[in-house]
């Protein structure tokens, strides 16, 4: 009799995969299988995935750890990169200052006094240059996180990536680009949804033919958690809009197959341990039932969820700081628990400012500690089958699933997340049900205040001490001293500002001007944008003249009033 159940499917998988040469054993050197379950249960890489996507789990390949760091200049974050891809850090994060996340040079008016102080300034190619120097583009894989100005700054590093000699057809790293969040919660876009989703559609053409390793959107819960949601919210509403992006792939004509696989996600590791690891559960098999139910994606990779986690910011307090790396472990564990397939540790002064050398190394090392002591990556998914677990990860795909049918409600469509063939229909019909409901929610401003009131509950609770935060509401007497803490020094904006003037002067101005204008005027084609945003970059003009040309050309998004 042919044996053919879920865990025979299992092992004949997992017996044909790669697994890493390393001990697999218990501290004590017990044997440990590299999953459980019974005959019938889901197993790790099976649809719809709650358990993870590889049948090997982290035997295959552990998570990446991907260190989100940028501050100062070019150079000073160069050197920083060094220092973590020395130390044991797996792939670059880049975090950009606010001058580049709103599109602004740093000498424009309105960058006064923010450069290079929550990331790094970056104005032209030539910054992209510094920044990756001595680091393999084509060996590495780089997370940028920007997304109003996202296109652009992908542009700048392709055309550094060509001049170190990269072919960048093999380019791999993921770029956040994702705009509906920026609306919901974030709040750093440059123009009105419209022009930005058709930017992100040239973007996902362009990646999925050209670079197809490359996923050109992050699609971010971590930004709407942060601002105060639930987590079946910020799952709810990350989900969501990465079904707006598949609308907007199909929309245009793409193959599902081809440009899936680009859509990563990005969740935050909160405090509440378990309910954070039901979280990632579910989101992997929400994701991977609507990617094949009702997209039509046939292959696992279109329907897989991959996310990168990084530990919840707004948990770190400023009293008692050194507290923040036990809070830190707990929310990296959940997040490896849950399967994460990256992972950033905040640093225990992040609540304070942007982390020291040391505070950097202990949040890398937080991660190190997990991966290599604590024996947790033997055993892929070892909560499932847990009553509490699954039944949480069941409710919390409850609660998301009504969330996505008020999203859907007030897009005007009659259908509920049950709907699964009718939703496929009205999606080929190009009626994009889930876009028109995000549109709608922004609009209205229903986002915010759904985050608004969630966060307002969480203070009251927290201000009646029904909910506890130690140093802060609870176990405030304490001996800790107060942190050094790291400060950017203002020559920094000076220099930069010095040296964006140089490289002014030192090009081709009746290039750049006619690189810039042939990019406006095809923008006001149907034609795809990349090239002509590549050529600019290549004739050395600055983020701010791309994103200030295409503001004089489109308008500026300002926020409805709410009161
Ligand atoms: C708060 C802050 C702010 O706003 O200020 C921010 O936003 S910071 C935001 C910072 N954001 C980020 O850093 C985003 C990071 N995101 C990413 O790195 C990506 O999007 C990611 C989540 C998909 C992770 O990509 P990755 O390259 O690190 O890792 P992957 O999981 O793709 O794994 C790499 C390759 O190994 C393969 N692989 C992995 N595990 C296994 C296994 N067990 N068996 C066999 N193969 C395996 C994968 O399929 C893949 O190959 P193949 O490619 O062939 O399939």
């Amino acid at each position: 009799m042919v044996d053919d159940t879920a865990r025979s499917r299992w092992q004949a998988r997992y017996e044909q995969s790669r697994v890493r040469d390393a001990d697999f054993t218990t501290l004590s050197g017990m044997a440990v299988e590299p999953a459980y379950g019974t005959d019938e249960s889901e197993w790790p890489g099976q649809f719809p995935f709650t358990r993870g996507l590889y049948p090997t789990g982290y035997r295959g390949r552990t998570w990446t750890i991907r260190q989100f760091a940028g501050f100062g200049n070019a150079e000073q974050t160069n050197e920083r990169y060094h220092m973590i891809l020395g130390r044991g850090g797996g792939g670059l994060s880049v975090a950009f200052d606010m001058p580049t996340l709103m599109g602004r040079d740093s000498d424009d008016p309105k960058s006064l006094g923010e450069v290079g102080h929550c990331g790094v300034a970056i104005d032209s190619v030539a910054d992209m240059e510094t920044l990756f120097r001595g680091i393999d583009l084509g060996a590495v894989t780089t997370s940028m996180t920007i997304s109003g100005p996202a296109v652009p700054v992908f542009c700048m590093m392709i055309v550094a990536a060509e001049r170190a000699g990269v072919d960048t057809s093999t380019l791999n790293g993921t770029l956040q680009t994702d705009i509906f969040k920026e609306y919901i919660a974030q709040k750093e876009w440059l123009f009105t949804p419209e022009p930005h989703l058709r930017l992100i559609g040239d973007l996902m053409e362009y990646c999925a033919e050209q670079i197809p390793d490359y996923k050109p959107l992050s699609v971010s819960g971590y930004h709407i958690r942060e601002a105060g949601s639930t987590a079946a919210q910020e799952l709810a509403f990350t989900l969501a809009d990465g079904f707006g992006y598949v609308e907007l792939g199909l929309s245009r004509g793409l193959d599902i197959e081809k440009f899936a696989p680009g859509l990563s996600f990005f969740f935050d590791a909160h405090v509440d341990f378990f309910e954070e690891i039901a979280k990632f559960r579910a989101a992997r098999r929400i994701w991977a039932r609507w990617l094949r139910d009702v997209y039509g994606a046939q292959t696992e990779k279109a329907q897989w969820l991959r996310f990168h986690t990084q530990t919840a910011g707004v948990s770190l307090t400023a009293q008692q700081p050194y507290n923040n790396v036990v809070r830190t472990g707990i929310e990296a564990l959940s997040a490896v628990l849950g399967g994460t397939n990256s992972l950033h540790t905040n640093a225990l002064d992040e609540t304070l400012a942007l982390p020291s050398e040391q505070a950097a190394e202990i949040a890398l090392r937080t991660q190190q500690v997990i991966m290599e002591e604590t024996g947790v990556v033997n055993v892929a998914d070892p909560l499932g089958g847990s009553w509490y677990v699954e039944a949480l990860t069941d409710q919390i795909e409850a609660e998301a699933n009504a969330i996505f049918d008020r999203i859907l409600a007030m897009g005007g469509s009659p259908l509920t997340h049950a709907d699964t063939e009718a939703l496929a229909e009205a999606t080929r019909a190009g009626e994009n049900p889930v876009t028109r409901g995000l549109l709608r929610g922004i609009e209205d401003g229903w986002f915010m205040s759904e985050i608004a009131e969630a966060a307002f509950q969480y203070q009251k609770a927290l201000e009646k001490g029904d909910k506890r935060i130690v140093g802060v509401n609870c176990h405030e007497h304490s001996v800790t001293h107060d942190l050094e803490i790291m400060r950017v020094s203002h020559e920094v904006e000076v220099e930069q500002v010095r040296l964006l003037a140089e490289r002014r002067a030192g090009r081709d101005e009746a290039a750049v001007s006619a690189a810039i204008e042939r990019m406006v005027a095809v923008g006001r084609t149907d034609d795809n944008m990349m090239e002509a945003m590549l050529d600019a970059c290549r004739a050395e003009a600055t983020l701010g003249e791309i994103c200030d040309a295409l503001r004089a050309e489109w308008g500026e998004y300002r926020e409805p009033a709410r009161f």
